[in-house]
């Protein structure tokens, strides 16, 4: 259905391809995830499939690319869109019309389908995606998971033959997550539609996959069935490096198959208590921030109902719930920047004695400058704060903001790691004269992280900061984070990332409609509970780990399973 003949892509500016020589052939009826490192040509590879790259991208690609026998040299996207349906990372980016009705149906109309399908098609979807309730809203009003739900069932509906996903489910809550790729399964054994789906969660798709098509990061291209490419590859989800450390073989990859691989584990775990995924200070500290009665509401309906919230030193929340349920507006009204219908939000003086501490007070009576010292915020569509010409202009005035460095020199008398320094242990290697434009959306994220990260504000409010992240990346975030704790800061994480929650948070927060329904420290919030469980929970139920580290922590080696 998709070949690649001898396909190497080079971007303008660059010397080295981003692919290079790559040979594919992927069949009708098959379902292949691509996985690689942040930056290494995953949507690139995506983006040849349609001929989005070059066409729209700019570069130059050599070699032929073809979809149901048609070339993408002669073919532009808009030719191939009657057999290829295209998601891309960033949603809005994608839309072309303002409501959710119409964007569903636009597809459709361009393909001259009858408006009696069109109806049809558009109702199945919206029951399919769960959008029925907001057909008629604006897509921009939407949150990112209701957005990113409306990208993918857009494609949908115009029964398309190939299926290009890149990153389907980094804004969706775990539950959505599981119906669309549910739902794009039946479509692939039911349909024969062929499917390439590039994802960094791995933990949320591998179950699904016939084979994994791996970039390793030189430009080139392996492929294998998933339990074989796993068994090797640099990048996998805990179900894997659990298997690894276990020494399982085959390598389950789906829970069910591990927890029945894990039974000889679970014995040898039990007694042992599990050591803590991570340091816990021994008093709580300090409340930095003080939330009373937040209330958000837009056009009269609320999404954040009287909440009240206390931030402390030292500490890393995780907020999660459902899409929809408020947690991009709370963050916001906290930050100041957002509206807020009720409430009111305190902000500890620093109490340091530094010269030029931060005074303190409600970030939204202050200015701006005083402000960001504060309260940081990194928001879901992150590319909204880059707007210099070169990664080297943004991480500069990053530093010059902060006062972390000059020039990427670190200043005498300051402290912090400058934010080129950062985004170096985030994603290394990015080019300095590179267009923020032209970065990857890990990169650009990425990006983003370094400079509020360099601002060091007392408290840290980042929403979804790990879409487009590879566990690598993760691990590094999770450690910066667990620093600015240790240096007496907050971090809030609005996440649906529970293998990441599971490692990074000492305190969870769940939103339900607006509401707060649960909070408490990570265990116990994240283990009781079906939806927010990572993998490890899941397979050593009802054993209380959460992740790896755990595991190996009591069992050296794994050697306990053989
Ligand atoms: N239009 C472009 N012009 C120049 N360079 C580009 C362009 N698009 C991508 N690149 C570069 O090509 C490389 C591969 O980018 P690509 O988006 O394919 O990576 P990716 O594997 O999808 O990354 P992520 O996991 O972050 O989505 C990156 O180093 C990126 O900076
Ligand atoms: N500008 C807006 N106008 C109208 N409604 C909005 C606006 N922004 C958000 N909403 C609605 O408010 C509710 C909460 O949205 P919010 O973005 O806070 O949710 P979220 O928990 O962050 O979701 P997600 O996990 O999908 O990012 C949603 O139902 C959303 O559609």
């Amino acid at each position: 259905m998709i070949t690649f003949d001898r396909v190497s892509v080079v971007y303008d500016g660059t010397d080295e391809p981003v692919l290079r020589d790559v040979n594919l052939s992927v069949d009708e009826g098959e379902l292949c995830l691509v996985v690689g490192h942040t930056g290494v040509g995953k949507s690139t590879l995506l983006g040849a499939v349609n001929g989005l790259v070059p066409h729209f991208t700019g570069g130059t690609l050599y070699g032929t690319v073809t979809v149901d026998g048609r070339d993408t040299a002669d073919h532009p996207p808009r030719e191939l869109a009657d057999v290829v349906g295209v998601v891309g990372q960033d949603p809005l980016n994608g839309f072309v019309t303002d409501t959710v009705e119409e964007e569903l149906a636009y597809a459709m109309e361009q393909l001259a389908i009858s408006p009696t399908v069109m109806r049809k098609r558009v109702e199945e979807t919206l029951d399919l995606l769960g959008l029925a309730d907001l057909r008629h809203r604006a897509l921009h009003e939407l949150s990112g998971g209701q957005q990113q739900r409306v990208a993918i069932g857009s494609v949908l509906t115009a029964h398309p033959r190939v299926l290009v996903l890149d990153e389907p489910t980094s804004a969706l809550d775990p539950t959505a997550a599981e119906e669309v790729l549910a739902a794009v399964t039946r479509l692939v054994h039911d349909l024969g539609v062929t499917v390439l789906l590039a994802e960094h969660r791995l933990e949320r798709v591998v179950q699904y996959a016939d084979r994994v098509i791996h970039l390793p990061g030189n430009g080139r291209v392996v492929s294998g069935a998933p339990s074989e490419i796993f068994t090797a590859s640099s990048i996998a989800p805990p179900i894997v490096e659990l298997g690894r450390a276990a020494g399982w073989s085959p390598l389950p990859l789906s829970v069910r198959d591990a927890r029945r691989a894990a039974r000889p584990l679970r014995t040898a775990l039990e007694g042992a208590a599990p050591p803590p995924v991570r340091a816990v200070p021994d008093a709580p500290g300090a409340t930095l921030l003080g939330a009373r009665g937040i209330t958000v509401a837009y056009r009269g309906v609320p999404a954040v109902r009287e909440v009240d919230l206390d931030l402390r030193a030292g500490e890393v929340t995780a907020l999660m719930g459902r899409n929809g349920s408020g947690k991009s507006s709370l963050l916001w009204a906290l930050q100041g920047s957002g509206p807020r219908a009720a409430g009111t939000v305190r902000v500890g003086r620093d109490e340091s004695g530094a010269p030029g501490a931060a005074k303190g007070g409600d970030p939204k009576k202050l200015s701006a400058a005083e402000a960001r010292r504060l309260v940081g915020l990194v928001p879901q569509t992150p590319t909204d704060l880059l707007y210099l010409e070169s990664v080297k202009q943004e991480l500069d005035q990053a530093d010059i903001e902060s006062g972390t460095g000059t020039g990427g020199k670190a200043a005498a008398g300051t402290t912090g790691p400058s934010a080129r320094a950062i985004l170096d242990r985030l994603a290394p290697g990015i080019d300095g004269a590179t267009h923020p434009r032209d970065l990857s959306e890990g990169q650009k994220l990425a990006l983003v992280l370094a400079i509020q990260l360099a601002a060091a504000p007392r408290v840290l409010l980042l929403d979804e900061p790990t879409r487009g992240l590879d566990y690598r990346a993760k691990t590094q975030l999770i450690a910066m984070v667990d620093e600015l704790a240790a240096g007496g800061r907050s971090v809030v994480v609005s996440t649906h990332d529970v293998e990441f929650a599971a490692r990074a948070a000492d305190r969870v927060v769940v939103l339900a409609e607006g509401d707060i329904v649960a909070d408490g420290p990570t265990t116990e919030v994240i283990v009781a509970s079906p939806v927010f469980a990572p993998q490890v929970a899941k397979i050593l139920a009802p054993l209380p780990y959460l992740t790896v580290d755990q595991v190996t922590a009591v069992l050296p080696g794994g050697e306990a399973d053989a």
